[in-house]
């Protein structure tokens, strides 16, 4: 059955629905992730939430859904769109189709979409609002809520305090809204993690005697977290902090700096990154629509150390004297390059340098 992209600004992209036909509107920010591989991670990144992702590469869902690969319980997005839609399960180790997995879940997939068209206009246009209908007078803009209007991290933190591992190095992870991988590379650097909620109150996680504080990834606009911000700041004075990406734009925010939307975000794992202070690029991966303003840092203590090779928007701060590592890119991978994945070692380096400092103070 035909199926509709219809654009914020009134384009129309037709295509075809695959599985369930959504008796309402899907509406979401429309973004496109280029990764060649990389689709369950996608679907299941909490980041995710409140958009509709088209996804570049033409054929998707070839080699199935497997048990390692989730980032989170569930798929997070608002809905799919495809060029290509393959129901093979062509690895070893699928355990579902791709197709399967999205109907179980009831997500809505609209195939058959020119998603190269798709993609130039967000780039020529930037980021936007669409919805996905059967019928294109279906579509109605009247109602709908920006990205940043919505509070969306509330509905993805976890509810209750959770522990995994038995690392020598105790986390408080900050739940956002994070992703799997992030929790498996600190368990795997030697930490013990503790997930809170997304508005834990500082003595509560004081109380926990954390050597360091992870602020996770998550999805929506960080000034969404206006209220908890003061928190966030007292976690960065008194801890070691790792912060990713949305963690990250909190921390610019929590001292005082600014940060600002990008035309169409960077989503995929081929964003090379340049450490200013190494004069090292590497690839990393990515998936983010907002970005911390490079001139709203003056006077924070904050000072730029990575920044991104092919729009020079920043990727990462560091403080003049506070243990702090702030990355907008994603360390953990999943999907897309591994490269930097020794941030995480430098984080387990930093709480051991602030551990010992205490020792011999
Ligand atoms: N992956 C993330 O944490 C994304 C951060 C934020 N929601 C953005 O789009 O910029």
């Amino acid at each position: 059955m035909k199926g509709y992209l219809v654009l914020e600004n009134g384009d129309q992209f037709e295509g075809s629905w695959i599985g369930q036909v959504p008796e309402k509107p899907v509406e979401g920010e429309v973004v496109f992730f280029t990764g060649m591989t990389g689709y369950q991670e996608v679907l299941t990144d909490p980041s995710f939430k409140g958009q509709i992702v088209v996804f570049t590469y033409p054929l998707i869902g070839n080699y199935g859904i497997n048990e390692t690969d989730f980032e989170s319980v569930k798929p997070q997005v608002s809905g799919v769109i495809i060029c290509e839609s393959s129901d093979g399960n062509h690895h070893y180790e699928a355990v579902h189709t791709f197709q399967e997995y999205i109907q179980k879940w009831n997500i809505p997939l609209l195939a058959h979409i020119d998603t190269r068209a798709v993609v130039r206009r967000i780039r020529t246009q930037g980021v936007m609002g669409g919805q996905m209908v059967s019928h294109p007078e279906q579509a109605t803009f009247e109602n709908y809520q920006t990205i940043e209007e919505k509070m969306l991290i509330s509905e993805v933190s976890t509810k209750e305090i959770q522990s995994y591992g038995d690392g020598s190095y105790h986390v408080v992870l900050v739940d956002f809204g994070y992703k799997k991988s992030i929790l498996t590379s600190l368990m795997e650097a030697g930490c013990k993690v503790t997930v809170v909620p997304y508005n834990t109150p500082y003595e509560t996680i004081q109380a926990m005697r954390p050597d360091g504080i992870m602020l996770s990834n998550g999805p929506g606009d960080p000034k969404q977290m206006e209220f908890h911000l003061p928190v966030i700041k007292k976690l960065v004075q008194n801890y070691p902090t790792l912060a990713i990406c949305l963690g990250h734009q909190l921390v610019a925010l929590a001292f005082g700096g600014n940060t600002k939307k990008l035309k169409f975000g960077h989503r995929g794992g081929n964003q090379p990154v340049m450490d200013l202070d190494q004069k090292k690029v590497f690839m990393t991966s990515q998936n983010h629509t907002f970005v911390v303003d490079e001139d709203s840092l003056k006077g924070t203590g904050f000072r730029i150390r990575y920044l991104n090779v092919n729009d020079k928007s920043v990727e990462g701060m560091t403080h003049l004297h506070l243990p702090v590592i702030s990355v907008q890119f994603h360390p953990e991978a999943h999907p897309g390059p591994s490269d930097s994945a020794w941030i995480f070692d430098d984080f387990v380096s930093l709480m051991n340098s602030v551990r010992r400092e205490k020792v011999y103070a």
